[in-house]
């Protein structure tokens, strides 16, 4: 899929199916993350109450779990959720938000990857690194960043977590821990919007929902993603961050297959 051209399809497949997406996710994006699942052609529902997440989760077609803003209650309610996901066959997203910046985000990240069984970990490079232990640092993951390095990474952290990785950056690298692909497409002005990860990682979420393989999910969300930041970026030209999210909403909505076909970047490594 060296143009993107399996992504193209699933994109289509996604905005026929109009996944319902549940993600318990951080305060300060979520309304962000449901317009970009709308924006995208997915249902998001956001839904924390341990009275209800089973019951919600089993009704989604993926579930996302996000801890930027975690809690005791939320942490428990997130257990839930994945265990509910798990039995009824939904698959989990999980994104580790800052693991590695306090022992408690650490200690639940690992919890959680233990307890639920997870389709994919999307996270920076540090977070991925933390996730498994590896020293990395939280500030400055970009500065000298080799892509080398980042695919080791994701390749020791898909073995020893048992699930699809995908590290997000100037590169984004998925792996199953054997097979790895690098999507090439993205913009700079994505790290200037709070939520653009935690936003990637859901729309994971709408992909693995129509489709099984999450390495191809992960891949062709992430390309499709990268496409929709490069048109939204050219068209605001020298305007800045709250331009852009206006207009990544925007594109997240006008970005077809054909876009995807002709101007993604995917190579297999
Ligand atoms: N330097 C860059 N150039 C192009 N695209 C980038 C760059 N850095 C990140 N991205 C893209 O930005 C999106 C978010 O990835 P990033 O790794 O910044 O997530 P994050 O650190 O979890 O962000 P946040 O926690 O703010 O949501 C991805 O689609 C990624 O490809
Ligand atoms: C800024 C911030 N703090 C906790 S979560 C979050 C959004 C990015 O994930
Ligand atoms: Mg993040």
């Amino acid at each position: 899929m060296s143009h993107g051209y399996e992504g193209a399809e699933l994109l289509e497949r996604v905005r026929k199916a109009n996944p319902l997406v549940h993600n318990i996710t951080n305060v300060v994006v979520t309304n962000f993350t449901a317009n970009g699942l709308l924006a995208l052609g997915a249902s998001p529902v956001m839904a924390y109450a341990k009275e209800e997440v089973a019951e919600m989760a089993k009704l989604a077609g993926a579930l996302v779990l996000n801890i930027g803003t975690l809690n005791a209650a939320e942490v428990e309610a997130m257990l839930m959720a994945g265990r509910a996901a798990n039995e009824a066959g939904v698959p989990v997203i999980f994104d580790p938000v800052g693991v590695g910046a306090t022992n408690y985000r650490t200690e639940t990240a690992r919890c959680i990857a233990e307890q639920i069984k997870l389709a994919v970990v999307r996270g920076n490079a540090a977070e991925i690194a933390n996730m498994i232990g590896e020293p990395w640092m939280i500030k400055g993951v970009d500065a000298g960043q080799g892509s080398g390095d980042v695919v080791a990474l994701a390749k020791r952290a898909a073995a020893e977590l048992g699930t699809v990785v995908a590290i997000t950056g100037k590169e984004d690298v998925v792996t199953d821990g054997q097979t790895v692909y690098v999507v090439g497409n993205g913009h700079p002005l994505l790290t200037k919007v709070t939520g653009t990860g935690c936003l990637a990682t859901s729309v994971i979420g709408a992909f693995a929902a129509v489709e099984r393989d999450a390495v191809k999910a992960a891949v062709a969300a992430l390309t499709y993603y990268g496409v929709a930041a490069e048109r939204a970026a050219a068209e605001v030209g020298e305007r800045g961050p709250g331009s852009f999210q206006a207009a990544f909403l925007d594109a997240l909505a006008h970005t077809t297959a054909d876009d995807v076909k002709r101007t993604g970047r995917v190579e297999q490594r």
